[in-house]
């Protein structure tokens, strides 16, 4: 039996925990969570997953992979505590943003390190993930760790430095599509639909949307285009983007995204 061991447990830890149980990638049994000092919320993931939250220091000992699944802010500190606490045998994953591979192997001493972006999107299995690796990883491990992501959706290796665009984009997109759902549903009020219709209604056209895209050859202009009607609706709605200055606001979103994540290894 495996022993998995999750340093943090917060949103990004339960998405996993859900996404590899529901997968049945690991068994309940075999993950342990701990985290600074929130007793209810161990107590929560015990009752609702089965996972083990009484982790002592065998368990630190032994475990075959551990997720570092802090806060990049608190990260620093995490790892200085769990270096005295964890043997050569472990491997990481490291889910922190803007925390480089290098200062991982400087507090916890060079050994395989994964450092992945999921979303939590993991929870049903859908993840869009972005994945480096450490000199250390053998040809094995690293076939289990894109085995490990692959579990809760898709995986796709990239150069470290360019995870903080995966961040920008896939880590933090989920936050974007809700957000985007969110102003959908108060302005489809406005417009004289219930809430509940506008989620229906727009929830069905994202997913297809997103299905349109992976199964055209189109590229999504031409896509657009054959929705958009000369003198229609669609023009109508584009036009008030373009004027609300739609490609900039997500230009920013994005570079704004990706620059904290850059300043991340250095926030307090
Ligand atoms: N949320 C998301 O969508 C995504 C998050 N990430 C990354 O995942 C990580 C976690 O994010 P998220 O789940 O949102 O964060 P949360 O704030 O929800 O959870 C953080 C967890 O870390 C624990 N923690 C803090 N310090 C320590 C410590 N010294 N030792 C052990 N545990 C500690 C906290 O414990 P306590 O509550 O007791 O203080 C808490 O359980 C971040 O690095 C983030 O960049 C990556 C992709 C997506
Ligand atoms: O907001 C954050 O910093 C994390 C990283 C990606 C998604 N959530």
């Amino acid at each position: 039996m495996k022993k998995i061991l999750f340093i943090g447990a917060g949103s990004m830890a339960e998405a996993l925990i859900q996404g590899w149980i529901n997968q049945k990638v690991f068994t309940a049994q075999e993950i342990y969570v701990t985290n600074r000092s929130d007793k209810e919320r161990l107590q929560f993931l015990h009752e609702t997953y089965g996972v083990n939250c009484l982790v002592d220091a065998e368990i630190f000992k032994q475990a075959d992979l551990i997720i570092l699944a802090m806060k990049p802010k608190d990260a620093i500190a995490a790892m200085d505590e769990l270096k005295a606490k964890i043997t050569e045998h472990s491997a990481i994953l490291s889910i922190l943003a803007g925390i480089a591979i290098q200062t991982i192997t400087e507090h916890l001493g060079i050994r395989p390190v994964a450092r992945v972006m999921p979303n939590t999107s993991a929870t049903i299995g859908m993840s869009a993930s972005g994945i480096a690796f450490s000199n250390e990883v053998t040809t094995e491990q690293r076939t289990t760790f894109l085995q490990l992501l692959e579990a809760v959706g898709s995986v796709i290796e990239v150069d470290e430095d360019q995870l903080h665009a995966v961040t920008a984009l896939s880590g933090s997109g989920p936050a974007y599509i809700y957000y985007l759902m969110e102003a959908f549903e108060k302005v489809g009020t406005k417009v004289g639909l219930s809430k509940d219709i506008v989620r229906l209604l727009m929830t069905q056209t994202l997913a297809g949307t997103a299905e349109m895209l992976k199964q055209s050859v189109d590229e999504p202009d031409v896509l657009r285009r054959k929705v958009t009607s000369p003198g229609g609706t669609t023009e109508a709605g584009i036009k008030a983007l373009e004027k609300y200055q739609f490609n900039e606001a997500i230009e920013a979103c994005i570079k704004e995204a990706e620059a904290r994540s850059r300043s991340l290894a250095n926030s307090k």
